[in-house]
């Protein structure tokens, strides 16, 4: 088993402390946390590109390495419950808003550096438009945040960013008229434009309602593989009470959330995450580099950070941190959780209303 990243083969990656484990690279480095938990150190484990015995020499060292490098929920739990009074929850939250103010409170300052500008809207799914619930195939928006997305999308041009497959994540939203990219953007349904077919992996298809769009799946020479560590981390898991395995399709998830022990979440050391999503995304709605355009991105966990990133340089764009508890980001502004996502999508709605000529 190789230390070092590769960028020809899956990796490993160490957990998030609360929920499941991602294989990724870049500035997702770090693993990605839905609960607000601070983000822990990464482990970065390469496997091979052989096809034989892919997870054999991996199960054992990485679950213990896994195991010493960040606390399971339940250690997590413990040790917050002892330590932490709600009066200290409060105030630390208090002080970490004067870094990363509330979207609702610092309206205004949004809206005055959105005059005359056109707001692109980006939004990731579990934790933001969902709450994160225990079954990932529960994980369900209410109808009232539906009506506010398809409301908010009436207005301007929205995407959904998750790390769901692209059909599971268009399921559970089931709204046409957004553009859709799954597997951490790793799966992009946008409009036609012709600069996005020079990206290799950029073909003309059409979607469901017929509709002529473009499909862009940087990682599909990893489809294959893919498949086999999402069969391998089924069989490795079925004894594993609560264990649950998500196949993505770029990516796979590997669910601890029922179970006291650590797993993994798998997908392609690829240069890609959902800041070029975002990128990509612009570009295809002609959006890209225009003085006239905010983007906004609203995100949760780690992976968002890499959208926060691509925004916050050069001064782009706004991204906003849903969190409920303290934690580093690169996002500017912060949400409390989906209730406060829905609240802020209606108040952008509003103030559109209000200032259209
Ligand atoms: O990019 P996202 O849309 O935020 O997707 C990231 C992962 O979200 C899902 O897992 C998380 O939500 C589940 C449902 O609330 C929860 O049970 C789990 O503990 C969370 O990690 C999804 O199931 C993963 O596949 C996504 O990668």
């Amino acid at each position: 088993m190789d230390l070092k990243s590769n960028h020809t083969s899956p990796v490993l990656a160490d957990s998030s402390p609360m929920n499941n484990t991602r294989l990724g690279i870049h500035s997702a480095l770090l693993p990605y946390s839905h609960n607000g938990s601070a983000f822990s150190p990464t482990l970065f484990l390469t496997i091979p590109r052989r096809r034989a015995g892919i997870l054999d020499d991996v199960r054992s060292s990485l679950f213990d390495a896994m195991k010493s490098s960040s606390p399971t929920h339940n250690k997590l739990t413990k040790e917050s419950n002892t330590e932490t009074t709600l009066n200290d929850v409060d105030l630390a939250y208090r002080n970490w808003a004067f870094k990363y103010p509330s979207a609702l409170a610092s309206f205004e300052q949004i809206a005055n550096k959105a005059k005359g500008k056109r707001i692109a809207l980006f939004l990731d799914y579990d934790g933001t438009l969902s709450p994160i619930v225990d079954n990932p195939d529960h994980a369900f928006m209410s109808n009232a945040m539906r009506a506010a997305v398809k409301n908010v999308a009436k207005y301007f041009p929205t995407a959904i960013i998750s790390g769901r497959s692209r059909d599971k994540v268009y399921e559970f939203v089931g709204l046409t008229e957004l553009y859709y990219a799954g597997s951490h953007g790793m799966d992009i349904m946008g409009p036609v434009r012709p600069s996005s077919t020079d990206y290799k992996n950029c073909i003309r298809s059409t979607d469901k309602q017929g509709k002529e769009v473009n499909l862009f799946q940087p990682a599909s020479e990893f489809l294959p593989m893919i498949d086999e560590v999402f069969k391998s981390l089924v069989e490795i898991t079925k004894d594993i009470v609560g264990a649950n395995v998500e196949n993505n399709k770029f990516c796979v998830s590997v669910h601890y959330r029922n179970v006291d022990e650590k797993v993994l979440e798998v997908r392609p050391v690829l240069n890609w995450h959902k800041g070029k999503a975002v990128e990509f995304l612009l570009e295809s709605l002609g959006l890209m580099n225009c003085d006239d355009v905010l983007p906004i991105y609203v995100g949760d966990d780690r992976t968002d950070e890499d959208a926060f990133k691509v925004l916050r340089e050069g001064n782009r764009g706004y991204g906003i941190i849903v969190s409920s508890v303290p934690k580093e980001s690169n996002a500017f502004y912060s949400l409390r959780d989906p209730l406060e996502v829905m609240e802020f999508l209606k108040t952008l709605v509003m103030w559109k209303k209000k200032t259209a000529p």
